[in-house]
């Protein structure tokens, strides 16, 4: 389907906060193109804009570095602004080399039609939760509209002469040289194929695309998109009429990179991303994610994954400097950022199983209980009663037969309900089981997995 529309609440004029200006102080932009100005006095008019985000079907699931540009969009929507959010199908066949030192990994046409799919419905599961947790504190907003796309409704009937016939001589070969994404590639071993070459023409015929029918004037990316989102603003420049431009943008945005404490982007080609889709990353384990941040990286976090006031953030760091130890700070986030993530409700379930399961075990609940509160927070996995504890660290923690026995050998592994440290591999766990079927396996003080061994 090329475009459906999910909530269409009828035309109003309104008037919000500038919300470019709320973004900035929440320190979530990296770049805006120019003329800023225009873009400005257009938000500070009170003009209602339509902004587009895209995401190519590389993967099964979205994961927290791909929610920095969705929270503009969100900041946006719940704002009365309309969104679309694209899923490449089209471009997703090429590969994106923005950022990249290599080629992608080839993804065959049914596992990249699958991710379509699961992105898109992760995409409207977002913006509903987001604005639920946006409501659960502004009780009267109003939201936007916001429409699933995917380009390939637009790319497979597009033909490849027609194309360069009525587009080829807007597009120039010295700007697509000059990109980051093109130029950082052509001195390498590999090189650059012609797949990854054109990608940026396509992703800026899309803006132009959805600008010219659509009424899209920003796009939206993280700051690796720079270069795709320039090309697009480039590309509506010199093929739309000049008198049918003035005061329509187009404009560009795009946020800093979520990056891990020793500076890496987080992402699937790092491979540290925490995915979105709760099958795969549950409640829980997201929220031990936010839990475990750092403490020179709290505040940034709050202000980009929560919709608490920069008021509220202050108020909670004074509390959370007089006594570190106690991790308010943390314990906020990971909170909100579940319920903005996976639904209002969601965050207080996850905490009240990491409350359980991080205390002494005098407070653990017995089997049945504690089973029905895993479940919940969708941190029970299944491991069969044949596994030896290596096979299940495996399991768990998706790790190597080596490295689990590095973990074993390093002592940090602890078993059951008291934390017996286990230093070797055991073929019988029976003696470790909750009623004689839950296992709680630790990796350190930070990681808990609950088991049902069956
Ligand atoms: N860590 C991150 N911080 C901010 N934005 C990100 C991050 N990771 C991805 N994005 C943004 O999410 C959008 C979709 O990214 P996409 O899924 O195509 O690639 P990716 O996740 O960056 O892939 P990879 O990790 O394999 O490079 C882009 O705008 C991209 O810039
Ligand atoms: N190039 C973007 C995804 C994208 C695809 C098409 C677009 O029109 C916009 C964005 C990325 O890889 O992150």
């Amino acid at each position: 389907m090329q475009f459906q529309l999910i909530r269409r609440l009828g035309q109003r004029q309104f008037v919000t906060k500038n919300v470019v200006n709320v973004l900035r102080d929440r320190g979530i932009l990296s770049q805006v193109s120019q003329p800023e100005p225009a873009l400005l006095s257009r938000l500070n008019a009170g003009e209602k804009i339509k902004l587009y985000c895209g995401a190519d079907p590389t993967a099964k699931s979205l994961h927290l570095g791909n929610l920095l540009p969705l929270m503009i969009l969100l900041n946006f929507y719940v704002r009365g602004h309309d969104v679309v959010a694209l899923v490449g199908g089209a471009t997703g066949r090429l590969g994106d080399p923005s950022g990249r030192k290599t080629e992608r990994n080839f993804v065959a046409e049914e596992t990249r039609l699958d991710n379509v799919s699961r992105i898109q419905a992760q995409l409207s599961r977002f913006f509903a939760n987001g604005l639920d947790y946006y409501r659960s504190k502004n009780a009267d907003a109003i939201p936007g509209e916001l429409t699933l796309a995917n380009n390939l409704g637009w790319w497979k009937d597009v033909k490849m002469l027609d194309f360069l016939a009525d587009y080829g001589r807007f597009i120039k070969i010295q700007s697509m040289l000059s990109r980051d994404s093109v130029s950082a590639r052509l001195g390498s071993q590999q090189g650059l194929g012609f797949n990854e070459f054109t990608y940026q023409v396509l992703q800026a015929y899309d803006f132009y695309h959805l600008y010219k029918n659509h009424g899209v004037t920003l796009q939206v990316g993280g700051s690796d998109q720079w270069g795709n989102i320039t090309a697009g603003i480039d590309f509506i420049n010199r093929v739309t009429d000049p008198n049918c431009l003035q005061h329509a943008g187009p404009f560009g945005i795009t946020t800093n990179l979520l990056t891990t404490s020793t500076g890496e982007k987080f992402g699937k080609s790092a491979g540290n991303a925490v995915f979105i889709d709760p099958t795969i990353n549950s409640s829980f384990s997201v929220y031990q994610f936010f839990l475990n941040t750092t403490d020179s990286d709290v505040e940034k976090l709050l202000k980009i994954f929560t919709f608490l006031s920069l008021q509220e953030i202050g108020a909670l760091l004074a509390q959370h400097f007089e006594s570190p130890h106690k991790r308010v700070a943390q314990r906020t986030l990971a909170k909100e950022a579940v319920n903005l993530i996976h639904g209002m409700g969601t965050g207080s379930a996850a905490e009240h199983v990491s409350e359980i399961l991080f205390s002494d075990s005098s407070t653990l609940p017995q089997g049945r209980e504690l089973k029905t509160m895993c479940e919940r927070a969708g941190v029970l996995q299944n491991c069969s009663r044949n596994d030896s504890l290596i096979d299940v660290l495996m399991k768990v923690a998706d790790i190597t037969r080596s490295e689990a026995r590095r973990r074993l050998q390093q002592n940090s592994i602890y078993l059951g309900p008291n934390r017996k440290n286990i230093t070797t591999d055991l073929d019988d766990l029976s003696s470790y089981l909750i009623d004689d079927s839950i296992l709680i396996v630790r990796f350190g003080k930070q990681k808990c997995f609950v088991l049902e061994m069956t």
